[in-house]
């Protein structure tokens, strides 16, 4: 059974400046199947927070552009509604393969197989070609956003009742009561104490980690498919961090929400991702199931960034070096400049494809899992290889040890558990 919730494929998301073209996104693939966490994380500029303001749209157009790619938002539901507000918009399909999703016209976004009557079998709308109509719906409805700073989201002058009763409203036809009830369960749910007395205050009465809490009720108010969280904990101090966190899981689920967790921290992606995303300049490095990336991570910028990690190994790794430019992107490999491995291939034509890592789920695009490598050579610490790499001019493929499976477990989850 298919059951991604999100399929982005080859996204590509620019911004026209006066310095020339940023290739913030430069296309991408990933998915977010039903009901998990899927966690994006890279350095500051790896374009994270633009491939999730991409899913919704909510860049601005212009400077921002999507020229190419899709992003498939698989709600049924959502099929449906749109399908019957905008009918010249359906594109029928047989199979959904991207090539179909590729081919639809542009003003043909919502894709459906089998159309029977008011039947739809399955479909997707995608939402690159969407309408401003159509991703009104879909904004704070099915998908929702949760961002970095708490303060900036919520309107100084209304009471964080009245917020979150207008978000409620804005996706449901409800009697203010109705609302009025629904908003003060909802602060309850987040976990705000005496939610009925709290619901005249205004956000200046509110913590910052309280804050977050009702911006997350608020995201909560259209019950999501999907909520993406942009670094939502990166502002708070570390034990509301940790209190926000077991919010969103607990949350998840009750509600089976999927949900796209936007980070820097891998402390934070070992405490609630399913999957991972590691982007770096514009493109995906790696991803793939959090167990497999933290216990055997295949690229080399997944290696340092787990060295980077306190606690991991007995040095705190700094990478080096620094993001390539994003408006005239280099050949290869983005990260090659910073790579102790890096050889001709990894400089010439385009990332590499996404290689498979051991029969699993995990993806790669690195060529040491291409034909004629060995991949063993890049499965080393990153520090060790640098270091060998510096003293003698060539890659060193012994010491450094990998993060164990215990690390991994120590850092709050296990597959064992069966927590997901
Ligand atoms: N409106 C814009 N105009 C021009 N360039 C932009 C714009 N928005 C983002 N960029 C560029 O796109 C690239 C990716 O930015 P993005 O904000 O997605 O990074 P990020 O991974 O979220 O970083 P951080 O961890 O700092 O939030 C950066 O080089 C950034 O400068
Ligand atoms: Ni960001």
């Amino acid at each position: 059974m298919d059951d991604r919730l999100l399929a982005i494929q080859d996204l590509h998301t620019q911004f026209r400046t006066s310095d020339g073209v940023v290739h913030a996104v430069d296309g991408i693939d990933f998915d977010v199947r039903r009901g998990e966490t899927v966690c994006i994380v890279g350095e500051s500029g790896s374009g994270k927070t633009v491939t999730s303001e991409s899913i919704t749209k909510i860049i601005q157009m212009p400077p921002g552009a999507i020229p190419e790619g899709a992003i498939a938002f698989r709600d049924l539901e959502t099929v449906r509604e749109l399908a019957d507000a905008f009918p010249t918009a359906v594109f029928d399909v047989a199979d959904d393969s991207p090539a179909d999703l590729a081919a639809g016209d542009d003003d043909q976004f919502v894709v459906v197989e089998e159309r029977d009557g008011d039947e739809i079998a399955r479909g997707y709308v995608d939402v690159v070609r969407a309408p401003p109509a159509a991703l009104r719906h879909i904004r704070g409805g099915d998908i929702a956003h949760v961002f970095q700073n708490p303060q900036s989201a919520l309107d100084p002058v209304y009471t964080v009742g009245w917020q979150i009763v207008e978000a409620i409203q804005l996706h449901e036809d409800v009697s203010k009561t109705d609302a009025r009830d629904r908003a003060i369960d909802l602060l309850d749910r987040v976990g705000i104490p005496d939610a009925a007395d709290r619901f005249d205050d205004h956000p200046h009465e509110f913590s910052g980690g309280m804050k977050q809490r009702v911006i997350i009720a608020m995201a909560l108010a259209s019950d999501p498919d999907l909520l993406i969280a942009d670094e939502p904990t990166t502002a708070l101090d570390v034990t509301i961090q940790a209190q926000i966190l077991d919010l969103l899981k607990e949350i998840q689920r009750d509600l089976d929400m999927a949900i796209l967790f936007i980070t820097h921290d891998l402390g934070v992606v070992a405490e609630i991702a399913d999957r991972v995303v590691v982007m770096y300049a514009g493109k995906v490095m790696e991803r793939g199931d959090v167990f497999d990336v933290f216990e055997t991570p295949a690229h080399p910028y997944t290696r340092a960034l787990l060295e980077c990690l306190p606690g991991r190994g007995d040095r705190m790794l700094s990478i080096g070096g620094s993001l390539p430019s994003v408006t005239d992107p280099p050949e290869g490999c983005r990260f090659a400049d910073r790579c102790p491995h890096a050889v001709d291939d990894c400089v010439a034509g385009d990332q590499p494809p996404l290689h498979a890592v051991d029969g699993s789920d995990q993806r790669v695009s690195c060529v040491y899992y291409g034909e004629g490598y060995d991949e063993t050579t890049v499965q080393t610490g990153f520090a060790a290889a640098r270091e060998g790499a510096t003293a003698d001019g060539t890659t060193r493929v012994d010491g450094g040890d990998p993060p164990t499976s215990a690390e991994t477990r120590a850092n709050g989850r296990s597959r064992s558990e069966g927590d997901r």
